[in-house]
């Protein structure tokens, strides 16, 4: 179980000339700081997948590298199975894997070589490695490129590489930030099939995105952020609740609640 409350973070503006319009407008702005997210806070048991929305800029990617301790937080908490992540981020490491939109991969070396590497930066055995990757290629469809340098990778290529190697320790956990953002169908198909996995296997997953249909397929319940803020934080089907089932008129609902204060959370 991995609960997280309170969260912000803000950052220094460094250049206020730099920011979109939309930027300049956002309540978030104050003076030389832009407080990316105020207030947020969900949580995910086992075998549940979490569908993270939320429209651009809204906080979502910020959120994730905070659970991932990429990023450390201005306040609140973060724990996992009672762990508190934020005070033990070695330990939160090993129990997360986190896809990341930013992460590259090596181009000199082969998908297997990069799914390797991090494997043995976690200190797994080479046989297991070898054995874990076989099996993540047979799930991801990955034999074909497999061996082949990540350089001139397919965005489908990269981003199946990029999950193998966030998982290939086992975490406790699997924290993916819009994992099928520029996938093709027959990828964005598999990538969900391997979540669905993750979930029959008890692993709790939390994946941002903006297709409501992914979110429809296979979560189990839902946070909005909106403006840094949570503004709905449920199950699925109290989500669809909101509007007959219809999701998109769903998510329009929830952010048309956020009225920019923090009792304005939906918690059916
Ligand atoms: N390092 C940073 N310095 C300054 N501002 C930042 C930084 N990181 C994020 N922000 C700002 O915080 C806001 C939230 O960004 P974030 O990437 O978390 O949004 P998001 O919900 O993931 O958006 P999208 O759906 O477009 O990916 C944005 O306005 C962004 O410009």
């Amino acid at each position: 179980m991995i609960e997280i409350s309170g969260l912000a973070k803000r950052f220094a503006v460094e250049n206020p000339k730099k920011l979109s319009e939309q930027e300049k407008k956002d309540p978030r702005l104050k003076g030389r700081f832009f407080n990316s997210v105020r207030d947020v806070s969900f949580s995910c048991g086992k075998g549940e997948v979490l569908g993270l929305l939320g429209p651009n800029g809204a906080g979502k990617t910020t959120t994730l590298r905070i659970l991932s301790t990429a990023l450390k937080p201005d306040s609140g908490s973060v724990s996992i199975d009672g762990e508190d992540v934020l005070a033990n981020p070695l330990i939160a490491r090993k129990k997360i894997g986190f896809l990341s939109s930013s992460t590259g991969l090596y181009g000199r070396l082969s998908g297997r070589e990069n799914i390797a590497y991090f494997g043995e930066l976690h200190g797994i055995d080479k046989k297991v490695i070898a054995e874990r990757i076989d099996e993540m290629a047979d799930l991801l469809d990955m034999h074909s490129f497999l061996d082949r340098r990540a350089e001139n990778f397919s965005s489908g290529m990269k981003q199946k590489t990029s999950i193998a190697r966030a998982v290939i320790h086992e975490p406790a956990l699997v924290v993916l930030d819009e994992p099928t953002t520029g996938l093709d169908i027959m990828a964005t198909g598999t990538v969900m099939e391997f979540i669905q996995r993750l979930k029959d296997k008890g692993t709790p997953v939390i994946f941002s995105t903006h297709h409501l249909d992914e979110v429809q397929l296979l979560c189990d319940r839902v946070t909005v952020i909106n403006q840094g803020k949570t503004v709905f934080n449920d199950t699925l089907s109290n989500f669809g609740a909101l509007s007959d089932g219809q999701m998109h008129q769903s998510f329009l609902k929830t952010l048309s609640m956020d009225t920019g204060d923090a009792d304005n959370v939906v918690n059916l």
